[in-house]
């Protein structure tokens, strides 16, 4: 049995066509996941369906094999946490620390609880500086890791990203690749995230979905999807920087191995070249 599953998800807001049209989407435990797709492409409507915000119109979504139904809503929200793509909805208290308290108060836990997994969060985001601040004050990047530390607190077994580099600067990008990156070996966690920036998705993902109007067009690990450059631009998406280098290079005679990483695409070329000047 899966932790997340859809079957056949299909979603259609008031008044207006289907936005998911028969979704069939499975996390395991561990794993890393990308969802990606095109402006419109249907991944916000489907994370939205993944903690029981939106209903499905028709077919299901499972956590741990059940149903989302009223009865369970608050177990699966201790379950499944999600980062929505804009922070200014997920900030309102009056300081940091009351904020990321906000949802582990709200599940339930003691106030001891509570305090240790805020003191957890906030070291986690090096967010001990700021742990008075109100949070409707802080820079972009900050309220994003004020909202996952938020989300963090309340110790899901599934984390779901929407656009979780949206707004951050470099440095900020390559902190949330390295953090992210321990949460599944640290915590046994999922995470699945949604991006626009390809080149993101080798480096926080294993599995890849790829979404184009509503439905899943494709989906398989990173080198099978980024194997298929007319997949991508079907779908209205770009093969990443380092893969349309590549493989220019391969055409034009060096023999460069494989590589999706940054890491694994610089020991390709090293070994390319190897020897020489
Ligand atoms: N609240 C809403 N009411 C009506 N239609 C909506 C609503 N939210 C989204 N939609 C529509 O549902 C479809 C899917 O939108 P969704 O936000 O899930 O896409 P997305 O893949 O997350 O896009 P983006 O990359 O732009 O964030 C779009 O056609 C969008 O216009």
């Amino acid at each position: 049995m899966h932790i997340l599953e859809t079957r056949n998800l299909t979603y259609a807001y008031p008044n207006r066509p289907p936005a998911l049209n028969g979704v069939n989407f499975i996390a395991g435990r561990k794993a890393r996941i990308a969802v990606i797709g095109a402006n419109g492409a249907g991944k916000s409507t489907l994370f939205k369906h993944l903690n029981g915000i939106l209903k499905p119109t028709s077919g299901e979504v499972l956590v741990h094999g059940e149903p989302i139904t009223k009865a369970n809503l608050r177990e699966v929200r201790k379950m499944i946490g999600i980062v929505f793509q804009n922070p200014d909805d997920q900030v309102f208290s009056p300081t940091v620390e009351q904020d990321i308290a906000f949802g582990p108060a709200n599940l339930g836990l003691d106030e001891e609880t509570v305090h240790h997994r805020v003191e957890s969060a906030m070291r986690l985001l090096a967010l001990d500086d700021l742990r008075t601040r109100p949070p409707h004050h802080l820079s972009g990047g900050e309220k994003k890791r004020v909202t996952i530390a938020g989300i963090l607190a309340m110790e899901p077994q599934v984390l779901v990203l929407d656009e979780p580099t949206a707004g951050l600067d470099p440095q900020g990008v390559a902190d949330l690749i390295r953090f992210v990156n321990t949460l599944p070996e640290r915590f046994g966690m999922t995470v699945v995230f949604s991006t626009h920036h390809l080149d993101l998705v080798p480096e926080l993902a294993d599995y890849v979905y790829v979404m184009d109007r509503g439905a899943v067009a494709a989906q398989g690990p990173v080198p099978a999807i980024f194997s298929q450059p007319d997949l991508l631009a079907r779908t209205r998406l770009d093969i990443p920087v380092l893969q349309r280098l590549m493989r220019s290079l391969r055409e034009a005679g060096v023999p460069l191995g494989e590589g999706y990483t940054y890491e694994e695409v610089e020991a390709a070329f090293r070994e390319a070249y190897r020897g020489r000047p």
